[in-house]
């Protein structure tokens, strides 16, 4: 698939499908958090997910330097590449010759990943026209703009052909939308025998419902976090076929401690830090295959 064979995605913006993808689209198109642009500007791989892994004090050196702050930037972002890079991990065996989607694309960091890895077509939906044009503007910059592209377009219902796409993902995406939509959509576009993988925030039906925590973190996102229950059982509904799950919760609290140290805190972390503490909430990689 090429993008010349679905003009469907970049002939004219779509409207959004309900109230609250307009409320969502018109959040991401107003988003400029520093504490994303800021770590963007590292390297030119804008994220809008969380990091994993061990920090590294010995990069990070004495708090009282002058040039701390700075370290403290590329070291965040830095982990925030290397969720990605788990991520594509569990994409499967990529030839550049296949074709990736991207459902919740944001500015695009994981698709320039995804293409520089494998060589292949990376195609990128997202709510907002303000992600979609900085997407565009980055592929062009690193004249990839022929295999990476970013579409104003709705992930529950997107042009791409039944069976056409070797392997897709959500990366922090998945509580914007009924998860037995978003399964049946990525089941459609997926080839038999294609890859699913998502990384995400869960609720843990082990703690009961959603914690204060949890609830707190909906509503400074306006999102809507599912149960890990709820993840299994829409794929399962939809031939989707869990190949791996990890439970990343031990690997992206250090990141968070680490933010919540830094000048960048956007207020948030106290909540992600108190959740992933008590157990309800939890951070996982869902990998599937498309049975
Ligand atoms: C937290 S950001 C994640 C961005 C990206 N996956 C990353 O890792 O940097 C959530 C993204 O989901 C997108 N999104 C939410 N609901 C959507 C929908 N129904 N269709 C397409 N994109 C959607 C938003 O526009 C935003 O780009
Ligand atoms: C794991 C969960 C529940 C994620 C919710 C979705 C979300 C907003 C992710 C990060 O975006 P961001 O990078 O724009 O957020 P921030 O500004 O906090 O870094
Ligand atoms: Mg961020």
């Amino acid at each position: 698939m090429t993008t010349e064979t679905t003009p469907a995605l970049s002939a004219k913006i779509p409207a959004p499908a309900t109230p609250y993808q307009e409320d969502i689209a018109r959040y991401w198109n107003n988003e400029a958090r520093p504490v994303n642009l800021r770590l963007g500007d590292v390297d030119g791989l804008y994220h809008h997910h969380y990091g994993i892994g061990a920090v590294d004090h010995a990069a990070l050196g004495d708090p009282e330097h002058r040039e701390y702050e700075k370290k403290l930037i590329a070291e965040l972002h830095r982990l925030e590449s290397a969720q990605a890079e788990l991520l594509l991990d569990h994409l499967g065996a990529i030839t550049s010759d296949d074709t990736l989607v991207d459902a919740g694309c944001g500015r695009g960091g994981s698709m320039v990943m995804a293409h520089r890895r494998f060589g292949c077509r990376v195609q990128g939906v997202t709510l907002s026209k303000t992600q979609a044009e900085f997407g565009n503007g980055r592929a062009r910059d690193l004249r990839i703009q022929d295999h990476v592209r970013s579409h104003v377009c709705n992930m529950l219902d997107t042009p791409f052909e039944k069976g056409s796409v070797a392997a897709s993902w959500n990366n922090e995406s998945t509580m914007y939308v009924d998860l037995h939509d978003l399964f049946a959509e990525h089941s459609r576009i997926l080839k038999v025998g294609g890859r699913y993988v998502t990384i995400t925030g869960c609720w843990n039906p082990r703690y009961g419902q959603p914690s204060k925590w949890v609830s707190q973190i909906n509503a400074h996102f306006e999102c809507n976090i599912h149960s890990r229950r709820e993840y299994l059982r829409a794929m399962a509904d939809n031939r989707l076929v869990p190949q791996t799950i990890i439970d990343l919760t031990p690997d992206t609290l250090p990141y968070w401690e680490l933010r919540a140290t830094s000048s960048l805190v956007t207020g948030i972390e106290e909540a992600f830090i108190e959740s992933y503490r008590d157990g309800s909430f939890q951070y996982v990689l869902i990998a599937a295959d498309r049975v």
